[in-house]
């Protein structure tokens, strides 16, 4: 087997549980479906089925909708006209960066201003065709709301007949897994500022009472000099302080124990995630990775974790902190990002 044969079939292995459910629901309905598109429909406009068509045809944008600005709010105190409601005939496409589960993404660029972004384009007939209504309205809600450096952007979206769009900050060398897979595993300075850059928004989405639970390398992409940003909050959630989680969601090797035994549970789930990530970006695979889902969760359960020799004490001794079975023994953001791997290494970011 070529080694992107592999690759192919360890992504697959790694697809959030969201998907796997979403696929196997395709399955299982035996698709195309009939759905009930006006009943469970969010949208105003029609629902007709998406095309899987590589270029984006441009059906008029009738039922727009505004960025969310507050220049809104404030041009009308002060009888200002809003600014235009985006469609897409505001953007030149440029090329495809990607392509999702439920979406391509393209570099598009605003005509009036030159901007580039990233804009993300999902049929509306497959967000409904796999229920994903809700998910996809608090994707949205969580992403507008965020203002971090190492959190990729939300500028806005808008819809037309049959999709739906979000214009996002632009991140020109893609994703961590890929760098991971070609360059990886990293060097103990490159991966100390990555795991720098991950607690800090980590520390700030907890801070806002969020968690992201779907933390991986395929869900960070990087910017320039090396700035990181993690993106795809489709599993993230508002989660009132005190309140416990019970969804089972993630990714199988990204997985908590207690997550795994069905326990409730709160952001310490990110924190797990942030240790199994360190380990994957120093060792190049992560720890507990086995060829069956129920191997995987058993070295999970059993914390079972074997460190190459050639790992460091100091980041054996960070990650041990971050993988504690107890999520309520593991280390907070703050000092993760004052652990003496990360102030030794940091003279040389
Ligand atoms: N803001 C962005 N800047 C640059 N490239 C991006 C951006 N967002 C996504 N991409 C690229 O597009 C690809 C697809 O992104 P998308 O968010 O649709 O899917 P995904 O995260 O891989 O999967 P899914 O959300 O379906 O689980 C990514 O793998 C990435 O390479």
């Amino acid at each position: 087997m070529d080694s992107s044969s592999k690759w192919e079939i360890q992504r697959g292995r790694r697809e959030s549980l969201q998907q796997r459910n979403a696929l196997l629901t395709m399955r299982l309905t035996n698709s195309p479906q009939k759905t009930n598109v006006k009943k469970r429909a969010p949208w105003r406009g029609s629902m007709n089925s998406g095309s899987n068509g590589k270029t984006i045809s441009r059906t008029p944008t009738t039922t727009t909708t505004r960025i969310p600005s507050p220049a809104k709010k404030y041009g009308r105190m002060l009888n200002v006209s809003p600014p235009k409601p985006l469609s897409l005939d505001d953007f030149e496409i440029g090329k495809k960066l990607g392509k999702g589960k439920f979406g391509k993404v393209y570099c598009v660029r605003h005509k009036e201003t030159g901007f580039i972004c990233a804009l993300k384009v999902m049929d509306k007939a497959e967000i409904v065709q796999y229920n994903l209504q809700k998910q996809f309205r608090r994707e949205v809600e969580i992403q507008t709301s965020l203002n971090h450096p190492n959190l990729t952007k939300l500028y806005g979206h808008f819809h037309d007949e049959k999709r739906v769009y979000l214009l996002m900050e632009y991140l020109v060398y893609g994703e961590l897994y890929k760098l991971l897979r070609s360059h990886g595993p990293f060097n103990d300075v490159i991966a100390s500022r990555f795991v720098f850059q991950i607690a800090d928004a980590l520390n700030y989405l907890h801070d806002k009472q969020i968690i992201h639970r779907d933390l991986k390398p395929e869900n960070i992409l990087i910017g320039f000099n090396n700035v990181i940003k993690l993106t795809d909050f489709g599993w993230s959630i508002i989660n009132p302080r005190g309140v416990k989680r019970k969804t089972l969601c993630g990714t199988i090797d990204y997985l908590s124990p207690e997550m795994i035994r069905s326990r409730e549970y709160d952001d310490k789930v990110d924190v797990w995630a942030l240790g199994v990530l360190t380990y994957e970006l120093i060792v190049g695979s992560p720890p507990f990775e086995e060829d069956t889902k129920e191997l995987t969760y058993k070295r999970i359960l059993k914390n079972d974790i074997k460190f190459p020799e050639t790992v460091s004490h100091d980041v054996k001794d960070l990650i041990s902190k971050l993988l504690k079975y107890n999520p309520s023994e593991r280390i907070s953001m703050r000092d993760v990002m004052k652990h003496p791997w990360i102030i030794r290494n940091k003279p040389f970011w």
